[in-house]
């Protein structure tokens, strides 16, 4: 059901979102959106780090009302709070109508269907798609859990799967370590694999892992587990951990160690300054490599076991 609002936009320095927020959920808004904030970004925001700046604040109203009243309430509030918060301006927001439609399906412009290598097609669930018979399609929206194939990082380990697939023999045995949305897991089944083992730290990552590899079709042969890498048995053709520089360095004896002979290593989720770091930190294991890949500011490391 088309759903009309109007969306006001107010400039608030970071000290005050919370407050002015506050009040304009008093007011009867009905959603805020912030913007200027990083929030997918690789590295999720710290927490404990102290915002500054300013930030536009977008606040949804239902239509209803008289716009000139509300626009003025909102000013009232503003002006208001200024004495608490420094640098906020009490200005009459602009108002910009909009439907539910915008605001809900806006999004979905920025992903759409993407062809890695040979075989390998990353699409959204909302896109047609005319596939051939050799195609591994991998369908996955973007969501809560990292990893849509729009991230340089998920977009190198993707290539470099796509690579490792078109040998004559097909990797059997794969290992994801932070699956994030699950989307390398579910191309590694796609592409070939009979068994895929995922893990991720995050209980919500796994969730939503194992709702998009049943989606796919594969839930029989992938396993998502919040269990540590540490605490994994096997030994796996390919094991790809697309995580921070400093976290692969951490684990490269255990990644290595799950490496099947021959098998592959791809890491990913190193910023290209930091290819140094891991590169010295795997330096003492009987690797052969590492192959490197770049994308935007981020490189992939492909390493083989001898
Ligand atoms: C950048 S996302 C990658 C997601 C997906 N694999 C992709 O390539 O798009 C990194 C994921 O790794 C997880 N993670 C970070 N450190 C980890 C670790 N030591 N073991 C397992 N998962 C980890 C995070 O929770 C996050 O979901």
């Amino acid at each position: 059901m088309k759903k009309t609002w109007t969306e006001l936009h107010i400039v608030v320095p970071a000290a005050g979102i919370d407050l002015v927020s506050s009040e304009l959920a008093d007011l009867g808004c009905e959603g805020i959106t912030v913007e200027e904030r990083q929030l997918d970004t690789f590295i999720p925001p710290d927490p404990n780090e102290a915002m500054s700046g300013d930030y536009r604040i977008k606040a949804y109203f239902p239509v209803g009302g008289n716009l000139s009243d509300l626009q003025y309430e909102v000013r009232q509030r503003l002006e208001y709070l200024v004495p608490m918060v420094p640098g906020l301006q009490a200005l009459t927001p602009e108002a910009f109508p909009v439907t539910n439609e915008d605001w809900a399906e806006g999004w979905k412009q920025h992903f759409s269907t993407v062809r890695i290598g040979s075989r390998l097609v990353i699409k959204p669930s909302w896109e047609d798609l005319e596939a051939t018979p050799e195609d591994a399609v991998v369908e996955i929206d973007p969501g809560m859990a990292f990893g849509t194939g729009t991230h340089g990082t998920t977009r190198l380990c993707l290539e470099a799967l796509s690579d490792l697939f078109e040998g004559p023999s097909l990797p059997q045995r794969v290992l994801d370590v932070g699956t994030g949305s699950g989307i390398l897991a579910i191309a590694a089944a796609k592409l070939g694999a009979s068994r895929v083992l995922a893990c991720d730290i995050e209980e919500e990552s796994c969730r939503i892992a194992q709702a998009n590899c049943d989606l796919n079709g594969v839930g029989a042969r992938v396993e998502i587990t919040g269990a540590p890498l540490e605490s994994l048995e096997g030994d796996f053709h390919i094991v790809v951990a697309n995580i921070l520089a400093e976290e692969n360095a951490r684990l490269a004896d255990q990644l290595v160690s799950r490496l099947a002979p021959g098998g592959a290593l791809v890491l990913s989720g190193i910023l290209q300054e930091k290819e140094p770091l891991v590169q010295a930190a795997f330096a003492p294991y009987p690797l052969s490599g590492p192959e490197i890949s770049r994308r935007e500011e981020w490189s992939c490391l492909v390493y083989r076991k001898v």
